[in-house]
């Protein structure tokens, strides 16, 4: 390590500003957001940001109490849109049979916009606690929220506001009958509002049916997930607080960016990494655990190409209802070691083409494009990118840019890739949001020279045989693979 500091280094390349920073331990909750550098994103942790929107009686604080309550593990808040109605003026009260509670006007969407923003950026707020009965939003007797790792936002018009959905990591639209909703509407409103049942009726048929008509129900096609029978639809709920989980077990970087994905770690990968970061590791290991690691990072990029159904019959004259591989599909090796990668691609996809592109580095940053031969029809395929470590981006970039160029849809492209760095990935995310990576692990950063730390060397060098240590390495390396019996 020369003279200047990781953190140093690494701030001077992303312009995100690392504070607490520990080669030990990457924890994201120590970065700060930049304070110098205009545009630049912190790497701050953000909590995963569930949008509940349905209509009203739908069974939304049903499904919602049921997710927190499956959580109980995480820290977790509900934000009810409820909390962000305007209140009243006098005028208003005194007609207020004459109000329309159910248009997207009655709520104050730029403070729950404030609140949000606060409670993405670490810090408590106070939301006010609605009145259904003296339709006053008290202030005073506000709750205080906490930030939290999972937020979830409730509300008829929650997916109504554009600026509101984008908050959103996951959307869910309780999806309950129509007179399903009236008849627990009646009954909560007189029962639990006390109020008349004949205004129930007049306010529904005024206000409430229009509305969902016409700002609720065109909202349903933003949902990623609709749950019909609310609170009834147990395996609905399981599976949504199973993705939760998941998604909080990932790293903080796919929080931040959804086309970012890394292979869920076991001890079998840990295991193999760690052969292939040791300096002390032959070559001959070194190429066995990285073409096993190399194996599962293709599949699991395979994973996320279109497909289409297939039925086949079996032996036994039975239907069996599968699906059929996407066809239009290539491989692009970012020489030289992305070539490592081909053979593992060629294994998963008979007869897959791969073309080839040569990036010279000119320097720290400085990236020049030496030599490309890719198939003719490229831009009609979905292309699986190919380089073994994401460090700065800036040849990601140059490939991806190249292939964009060459007529592929940012959305065809799947790079994949066995190691990243952070700042890669920001890189590559922010430049080709459509773009999907697919990596088995995420480093701590990068070093003076720009190579990933804690990383694993230069891995065309070592896979392929021309480092200069080679020859010592041989001789004083472990045998672990012969352990493993593979
Ligand atoms: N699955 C269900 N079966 C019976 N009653 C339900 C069910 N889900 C919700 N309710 C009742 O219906 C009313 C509305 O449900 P709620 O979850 O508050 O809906 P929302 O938040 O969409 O207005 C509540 O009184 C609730 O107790
Ligand atoms: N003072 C108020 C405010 C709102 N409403 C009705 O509440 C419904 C939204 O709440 P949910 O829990 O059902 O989502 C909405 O339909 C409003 O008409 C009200 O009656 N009085
Ligand atoms: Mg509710």
């Amino acid at each position: 390590m020369g003279s200047r500091s990781v953190e140093d280094m690494i701030e001077a390349l992303s312009g995100v500003h690392f504070s607490g920073f520990h080669m030990q331990g990457f924890e994201s909750r120590n970065i700060e957001k930049p304070t110098t550098t205009p545009g630049a994103e912190s790497v701050h942790k953000q909590p995963f940001v569930i949008g509940v929107a349905g209509g009203a009686a739908s069974g939304k604080t049903t499904v919602c109490d049921m997710i927190i309550q499956q959580l109980h593990d995480q820290r977790v808040v509900l934000v009810n849109q409820d909390s962000f109605y305007h209140n009243l003026t006098e005028e208003e009260l005194a007609k207020v049979h004459e109000y329309n509670f159910d248009h997207p006007d009655a709520f104050d969407t730029e403070k729950l916009l404030v609140s949000m923003e606060n409670l993405r950026h670490d810090q408590a707020v106070d939301i006010p606690n609605y009145d259904f009965k003296s339709y006053k939003n008290n202030f005073f007797a506000a709750r205080r929220v906490n930030p939290s790792d999972v937020i979830i936002l409730e509300g008829i018009l929650i997916f109504h506001d554009p600026r509101v959905r984008e908050l959103m990591n996951m959307k869910i639209f309780v999806d309950s009958d129509a007179d399903v909703r009236l008849a627990r509407r009646i009954r909560r409103d007189t029962v639990e509002k006390g109020r008349d049942i004949g205004a129930v009726l007049d306010q529904y048929s005024k206000f409430v049916k229009p509305a969902f008509d016409d700002f609720i129900l065109p909202t349903k096609k933003y949902a990623d997930i609709i749950i019909p029978r609310g609170g009834d639809n147990h395996v609905a709920i399981d599976l949504i607080v199973q993705h939760i989980r998941t998604k909080l077990g990932q790293h903080e970087l796919c929080k931040i960016y959804p086309n970012l994905y890394v292979i869920q770690s076991t001890f079998q990968i840990r295991g193999m990494h760690t052969l292939i970061r040791d300096s002390q590791t032959t070559k001959h290991d070194f190429v066995f655990y990285a073409d096993r690691l190399i194996r599962l990072v293709v599949e699991h990029g395979l994973g996320h190409l279109p497909f289409t159904e297939k039925q086949v019959i079996t032996p036994t004259g039975s239907v069996y209802t599968g699906v059929d591989f996407c066809k239009r599909l290539c491989g692009v090796s970012v020489i030289r070691s992305g070539e490592s990668m081909e053979n593992a691609l060629r294994a998963c996809c008979k007869g897959i083409k791969i073309g080839k592109i040569l990036i010279h580095r000119e320097g720290d940053n400085g990236q020049q494009l030496i030599y490309e031969k890719l198939p003719q029809d490229i831009s009609e395929r979905h292309v699986l990118l190919l380089d073994p470590i994401l460090g700065t981006g800036n040849s990601a970039v140059q490939a991806i840019s190249l292939l964009i160029k060459k007529g592929v849809p940012e959305s065809n492209i799947i790079f994949l890739n066995l190691i990243s760095a952070p700042q890669g990935v920001h890189v590559v995310c922010k430049s080709f949001p459509r773009v999907k990576i697919v990596t088995s692990e995420i480093d701590i950063g990068l070093n003076e020279d720009f190579r990933v730390v804690p990383g694993m060397g230069e891995f065309g060098d070592r896979y392929f045989g021309t480092d200069d240590d080679n020859d010592n390495q041989q001789v004083a390396a472990p045998t672990q693979s012969s352990d493993q019996g593979s």
